[in-house]
C-alpha cells in the first residue's frame, strides 16, 4: 500500500537513504541499484534473514562482491516484490468487473419480478383490448432479463478461465520464490521453511546437515571466466541431485555453496555417500567446444554435522560449517564430520 507522503516519512526515507549510502562508502560498493537495494533493506532492519545473512557473511571476514549482492538481492529482495502488485491488481480487477456484472443482472432480476407482480395483477383482471399490449411488454422484459442473465454467464466463464491462468501464475511465482534460477536448487529461504518442516516429524530422524563447497573456486573462475564457473554450478547442482533421494533436500544456499539435509540418515551413511559424491564430482570435466580442450573440474569439501534435540537450522548449520572449515584446512576435497 502506498502511504501518505508525510513529513515523517520523508524524514525517516531520508535518514535511511543517508545511512545507506554511508554504509556502502565504508565498503567501498559502489552505490549501484542492486548495491544500494541491498544496503537500504539491511540499514532498514525489517528483513531480518538479511541482516543475519550479511551480519554472518562479513563476521567470516567476506567482503560484498557483485555476486555475492547479486544474491542477497535475488534471494531477500527480489523474491518478497516479485510481481505481488501486478498479481494483487488483477485479482481486484476480476472481482471489480465480477462485482459489477453481478449487481447488474440482480438490479435486471428484481425489475424483472416487479414487472412480473403487476403482470399477474393485470392478468387477473383481463380484459381483451390490452392482452396485447400486456404480452409485448412481457417478451420485451422477459428478454432484457434473459440477456442480463447470459451476459452475467458469459462473464463468469471469462473469470473462470482467467482464474485459472492466474492459478498457474501464481504456482509459478511459488516455485520461483523457492527456486535458485541458476541451478533450479530449492534456494535458502525454501531450505529453511523445509528443515523447520523435518524436524517437527521425528519419524524423519536422524537428520543429517550438510554443508558442501567448492575449492578454490575462485582461482577457477579466474582461470575460464564467470560462464564456465556457472556452468559447473549447475553440473554440480545435477550431480548431487541424482546422486539423492526424493526425500532429501538439496538446495544452493549461496555463491558456490550447497546445504543438503538428509531425513532417516546417519552420520556415518551419510559420510559414506558424500564420500561417493565427492570423487563422483572430482572425476567431472568439460570438453570446450572451440578448442577440444578437456576442463578438468573442480573438487569440493564437505561438512556434516548430525541434529540433536534442541538443534534448530543455524545451531546444526554452525556445526556443519565448522566441519567444512576442518575440510579445507586439512587440504580441500574431503569429508569431515562435526565433533
Ligand atoms: N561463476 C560463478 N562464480 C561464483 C558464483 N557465486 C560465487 N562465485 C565465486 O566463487 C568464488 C568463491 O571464492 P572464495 O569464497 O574466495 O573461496 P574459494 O576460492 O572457493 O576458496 P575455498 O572456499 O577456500 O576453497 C568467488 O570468486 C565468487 O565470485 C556464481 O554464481 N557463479
Amino acid at each position: 500500500m502506498v502511504k501518505d507522503p508525510t513529513d515523517q516519512h520523508i524524514k525517516t526515507i531520508g535518514r535511511l537513504s543517508l545511512q545507506s549510502l554511508t554504509w556502502l562508502r565504508d565498503r567501498q560498493i559502489p552505490a549501484e541499484p542492486v548495491a544500494y537495494s541491498v544496503s537500504y533493506e539491511y540499514n532498514h532492519s525489517v528483513m531480518h534473514e538479511l541482516v543475519e545473512f550479511i551480519d554472518a557473511f562479513e563476521a567470516e571476514q567476506k567482503s560484498l562482491d557483485d555476486d555475492s549482492l547479486d544474491q542477497i538481492f535475488r534471494e531477500f529482495i527480489l523474491v518478497k516484490y516479485i510481481d505481488v502488485d501486478g498479481f494483487n491488481k488483477t485479482v481486484s480487477d476480476i472481482v471489480d468487473d465480477t462485482g459489477a456484472a453481478v449487481t447488474e443482472a440482480r438490479n435486471q432480476l428484481r425489475e424483472f419480478r416487479q414487472f412480473l407482480k403487476q403482470a399477474r395483477e393485470q392478468l387477473k383482471q383481463l380484459k381483451e383490448s390490452n392482452t396485447r399490449e400486456l404480452v409485448h411488454s412481457l417478451i420485451t422484459n422477459t428478454e432484457a432479463t434473459f440477456q442480463s442473465v447470459q451476459a452475467l454467464e458469459s462473464h463468469l466463464h471469462t473469470v473462470k478461465a482467467e482464474m485459472r491462468t492466474l492459478q498457474k501464475k501464481y504456482t509459478i511465482m511459488q516455485r520461483e520464490a523457492r527456486q535458485d534460477q541458476l541451478t533450479g536448487l530449492l534456494n535458502r529461504n525454501a531450505l529453511q521453511s523445509e528443515f523447520d518442516k523435518l524436524i517437527k516429524d521425528s519419524d524423519k530422524q536422524p537428520i543429517t546437515l550438510v554443508v558442501a563447497d567448492i575449492d578454490l573456486f575462485k582461482n577457477f573462475n579466474d582461470q575460464h571466466g564467470h560462464t564456465i564457473g556457472d556452468k559447473v554450478i549447475k553440473l554440480v547442482a545435477d550431480t548431487l541431485q541424482s546422486n539423492l533421494k526424493g526425500s532429501d533436500i538439496v538446495s544452493r544456499y549461496g555463491g558456490e555453496e550447497y546445504v543438503i539435509v538428509l531425513p532417516n540418515t546417519q552420520l556415518s551413511d551419510c559420510a559414506a555417500l558424500m564420500n561417493r559424491i565427492r570423487e563422483t564430482i572430482a572425476r567431472l570435466y568439460f570438453v570446450n567446444k572451440s578448442n577440444n580442450e578437456r576442463i578438468d573440474c573442480i573438487t569440493m569439501s564437505f561438512g556434516i554435522a548430525g541434529y540433536q534435540a534442541g538443534d534448530n537450522f543455524h545451531s546444526l548449520f554452525d556445526r556443519a560449517d565448522k566441519a567444512l572449515y576442518q575440510s579445507k584446512q586439512n587440504g580441500r576435497n574431503q569429508v569431515n564430520i562435526a565433533d
